[in-house]
């Protein structure tokens, strides 16, 4: 079964079109990338998924449903999840009141309430929830430290379990191992199969490092000037020649 669907998405920006009837379909339980060489349109692919920036014509579907015109903060309550680039956490808060946070604002949003999280002292419930996510994505032990002193791939873990922590069904991932050493890069990509595999949650991705998709994705799609130049699995897409024209000089491919 299709969880997301993107049909003849079109996308301009003045006179620049950036997305030409760009078509793609997300089967559930799938690890999906989006590569493609620099300027190709792939964040702007991602922001017309998540509701950022809106098409200028075609549609959005996830799970069966128009999501077109909806708002960013829909589609997430809809149960698109997503990460940025640059993390998104408190840097003052420790791994477990951040993720704490995170399981309080999802429940508030469940009750609809307006209470003040902050102000209430956290039940049990939410606290073993926080935990048991914290342990399963690789952080158990790191609960007291602030944000602000976690490595680089330890805070990209923790914006995960943030991400999480809000239940989503699809996971949008935009470049998650930018500027990470290789060693972080390497976990960052055994977390994403963890999350897919443990979770059950789909995964779509933008990524810059061809090791990683051609590791992980279950189907890849190449985007060239704003133009699906082919979809497929990772073994159809190192074989292609299309693929290999676009990225003509450089060694990617033939790792
Ligand atoms: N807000 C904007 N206003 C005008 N042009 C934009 C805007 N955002 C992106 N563009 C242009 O759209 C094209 C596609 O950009 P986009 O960032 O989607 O590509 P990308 O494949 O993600 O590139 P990269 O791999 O370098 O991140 C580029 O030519 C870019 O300059």
């Amino acid at each position: 079964m299709d969880i997301l669907k993107v049909d003849r998405v079109c996308k301009s920006y003045g006179a620049l079109q950036v997305l030409k009837q760009v078509s793609l379909s997300v089967s559930q339980g799938s690890i999906f990338a989006i590569i493609g060489p620099n300027g190709a349109g792939k964040t702007t692919l991602f922001k017309v998924m998540t509701g950022e920036s809106p098409a200028n014509g075609g549609s959005v579907w996830f799970h069966g449903e128009d999501i077109t015109s909806a708002p960013a903060h829909r589609r997430a309550r809809a149960g698109i999840g997503r990460t940025f680039q640059v993390a998104r956490v408190f840097n003052d808060f420790s791994v477990r009141e951040n993720v704490i946070a995170a399981v309080e604002a999802r429940r508030r949003n469940q009750r609809q309430s307006l209470g003040r999280w902050w102000a209430i002292k956290p039940d049990s419930a939410v606290v073993s929830e926080a935990e048991a996510l914290i342990d399963e994505i690789g952080l158990g032990g790191s609960e007291e430290v602030a944000a602000r002193f976690l490595s680089h791939g330890d805070r990209k873990r923790l914006e995960f379990v943030i991400a999480l922590a809000l239940q989503p069904r699809l996971l949008m991932l935009d470049e998650p191992t930018a500027g990470m050493s290789p060693a972080d890069r390497l976990g960052i990509a055994e977390l994403i199969v963890r999350i897919r595999d443990r979770l059950g949650v789909t995964v779509v991705m933008t990524e810059h490092d061809m090791d990683i998709v051609f590791k992980l994705a279950d189907r890849v799609l190449v985007l060239n000037y704003g133009e699906v130049v082919v979809t497929g699995t990772v073994e159809e897409i190192r074989g292609n020649p299309a693929v290999q024209e676009v990225y003509l000089g450089k060694e990617v491919l033939h790792a």
